[in-house]
């Protein structure tokens, strides 16, 4: 058991979901006009600590729930292959870790943000919502838009912008999580998690999910007037190509097409970013440089709707569509087997 112990601990800190706020974070900071490589090592390593804390707390909180979803009742600590104690104790340490890095090495403002991420997460979402109210994805959802004040803050107060960037995660959220929430609706009703697709008609959902889509890249065009160029091309292509994938969700509902707008929400969010934090950092980018950000944001979402990722077994749309084409074309070639007879002798001359 004690062989496995790295790597349950390691699946308590929700990497992915680290790894995400980690680039909304660091692109923040250099969305505000970037800072020393030490300090964006010591952003890193402080926001990385804090995030993954609140991942394991919302683990060990939730221990007994996840029991009762598949998707989660694998987890080390509702399968039981990791004692609670274990990850509280695994919990407290990265947080008490990420505070005195970031207390050391970041302004106090920066690791302030970084704490009330983890308690928007933990107590408001976590204890507080997610139990008992569908819109705890919409407030304890704001958890996510503190990297961003975090990551802004570790180079100068707060301005407009930051405050834009931040809104971007916060309407971005109950897309990505409602999205998610259509194709583990059983899951989530087997565990009484009035999340919106448990509690309100398919209708409904598709309606929030397409606001909430819409509404990202409605105050994601506010920042462009003082954003960089690549921000406003990546937010142009990747934006067609974010909200084709929701508007398929939009008029079909369907898993497959939820599939693909939760992918595309996560591969948006971290181009929208990157392209402001890489545009920032190395000032006036030309003609060049815009059709590299277009080049690069369609080879992305292009690469990802390919890759045909895959949740609970639903795969992203092309998958399926590739799927179809091969049953007609079998069926197809089934048919032509079939009626193939050879001629018979009284019609061979
Ligand atoms: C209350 C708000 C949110 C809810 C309810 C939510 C829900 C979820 C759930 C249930 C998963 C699937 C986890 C699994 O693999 O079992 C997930 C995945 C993920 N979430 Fe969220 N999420 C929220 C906010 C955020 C935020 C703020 C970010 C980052 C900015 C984020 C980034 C991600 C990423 C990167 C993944 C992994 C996708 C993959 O598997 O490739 N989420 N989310
Ligand atoms: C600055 C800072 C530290 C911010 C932390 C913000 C943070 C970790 C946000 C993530 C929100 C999230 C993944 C919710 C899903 O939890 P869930 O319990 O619904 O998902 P689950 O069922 O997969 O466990």
């Amino acid at each position: 058991m004690h062989s496995q112990l790295p790597r349950h601990l390691w699946s308590l800190v929700k990497p992915r979901i680290v790894a995400l706020l980690c680039v909304t974070g660091v692109f923040a900071v250099y969305a505000a006009g970037g800072a020393s490589l030490g300090t964006v090592a010591s952003f890193l390593a402080a926001g990385a600590l804090v995030a993954a804390a609140s991942a394991a707390y919302n683990c060990w909180y939730d221990r007994e729930l996840d029991r009762h979803m598949d998707r989660t009742a694998d987890r080390p600590l509702p399968s039981g292959d990791l004692d609670h104690r274990v990850a509280f104790a695994f919990a407290t340490v990265l947080l008490a870790a990420g505070t005195a890095v970031g207390l050391a090495t970041l302004p106090v403002e920066t690791v302030a943000y970084m704490l009330a991420g983890a308690a928007s997460y933990v107590l408001v979402y976590t204890v507080g919502l997610k139990r008992r109210h569908w819109l705890g994805v919409v407030l304890g959802g704001s958890a996510g838009s503190f990297p961003v004040l975090a990551g802004w803050t570790a180079v100068r107060p707060l301005a407009p912008e930051a405050l834009v960037l931040a809104a971007v995660v916060f309407v971005w959220t109950p897309a990505h999580a409602w999205a998610l929430a259509v194709v583990y609706r059983e899951d989530f009703t087997a565990a009484d998690v009035p999340t919106l697709p448990v509690v309100a008609s398919a209708k409904r959902v598709r309606r929030a999910v397409w606001y909430s889509a819409v509404g990202t890249l409605v105050v994601a065009a506010t920042a462009v007037p003082f954003a960089p160029a690549p921000y406003a091309t990546v937010l142009a292509v990747g934006g067609a190509l974010f909200l084709a994938g929701f508007r398929q969700f939009h008029r079909e509902g369907t898993d497959t097409a939820a599939v693909r707008a939760f992918f595309t929400s996560n591969t948006f969010l971290a181009l929208l970013f990157v392209a402001w934090g890489v545009g920032g950092a190395t000032g006036g980018v030309g003609p060049a440089g815009r059709v590299a950000a277009a080049v690069l944001t369609a080879g992305t979402f292009g690469w990802l709707w390919t890759r045909r990722p895959a949740l609970d077994g639903v795969t992203s749309a092309p998958a399926v569509e590739a799927d179809w084409v091969a049953a007609r074309l079998g069926r197809a070639a089934e048919y032509v087997r079939d009626n193939a007879h050879p001629p018979s002798p009284s019609n061979s001359d």
